[in-house]
């Protein structure tokens, strides 16, 4: 499925108070788009609404099929869940269990251990599948999450700061297979202070409301 998020007039609030300043933006499949934003600018609550995880929204979020076959249809909420893998800066990873044991509750146990075993290969984390995760480092944890992109299938992807404690060639591996990724189809929505060296990346600031 080719999926993109319109939002129209979308303000997030807390305790009655907007975030930023009213947000009009198409995202559309095949692109990477970050959001950004001073720390405080609603950033997390912008991808927490978009993925149906906050309900403090005034505007509108529409999902759409775009698929060519398609008339653009709008999805339900419903459906959006079983298009969507989104990723918090936490990770979501219990500290109790081994990386593989992880994957294995992250996916809900839909997918067989060789295909996990490979995407915590292709993070590197070769040697360590059968480690508690208490026991890793930061960066090693933050990539047990997103080994979970290795074995996705969803059509699109939000992503809470996904490179944060990563290495250099972490970065850089990472930010290749955003590419590639999105030249596939997928669209891929994400927040990081770091920069991304992709050339097609959009960005989508986030403007504060002005003080009276
Ligand atoms: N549960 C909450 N209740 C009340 N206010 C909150 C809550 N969560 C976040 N906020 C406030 O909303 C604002 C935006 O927070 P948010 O985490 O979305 O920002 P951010 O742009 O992701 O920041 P950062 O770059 O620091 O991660 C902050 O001022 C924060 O204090």
């Amino acid at each position: 499925m080719s999926i993109s998020i319109h939002l129209q007039e979308l303000s997030c609030s807390h305790d009655d108070v907007a975030l930023f300043q009213p947000l009009t933006h198409h995202f559309a499949p095949c692109a990477v788009y970050r959001i950004a934003g001073d720390n405080g600018a609603g950033k997390t609550t912008l991808l927490r609404s978009l993925a149906g995880l906050f309900q403090g929204t005034s505007g509108t979020i529409e999902w759409l099929n775009t698929q060519p076959s398609s008339s653009a249809a709008k999805l339900p909420q419903a459906e959006r869940r079983a298009n969507l893998l989104y990723i918090g800066h936490k990770g979501g990873i219990k500290l109790g269990l081994t990386p593989l044991e992880n994957l294995r509750w992250l996916t809900e146990y839909q997918i067989a251990d060789k295909p996990l075993l490979d995407a915590l290969d292709r993070v590197g984390l070769y040697g360590y599948e059968f480690v508690p995760a208490a026991k890793l480092s930061a960066g090693q944890k933050r990539r047990v999450a997103l080994a979970r992109l290795y074995v996705s299938q969803h059509p699109v992807w939000i992503l809470d700061e996904p490179l944060t404690a990563l290495d250099k060639a972490a970065v850089e591996s990472l930010t290749d297979f955003f590419r590639q990724e999105a030249e596939r189809g997928r669209l891929v929505i994400l927040t990081t202070h770091q920069s991304l060296p992709i050339d097609d990346l959009v960005t989508v600031k986030l403007e504060h409301v002005p003080c009276d």
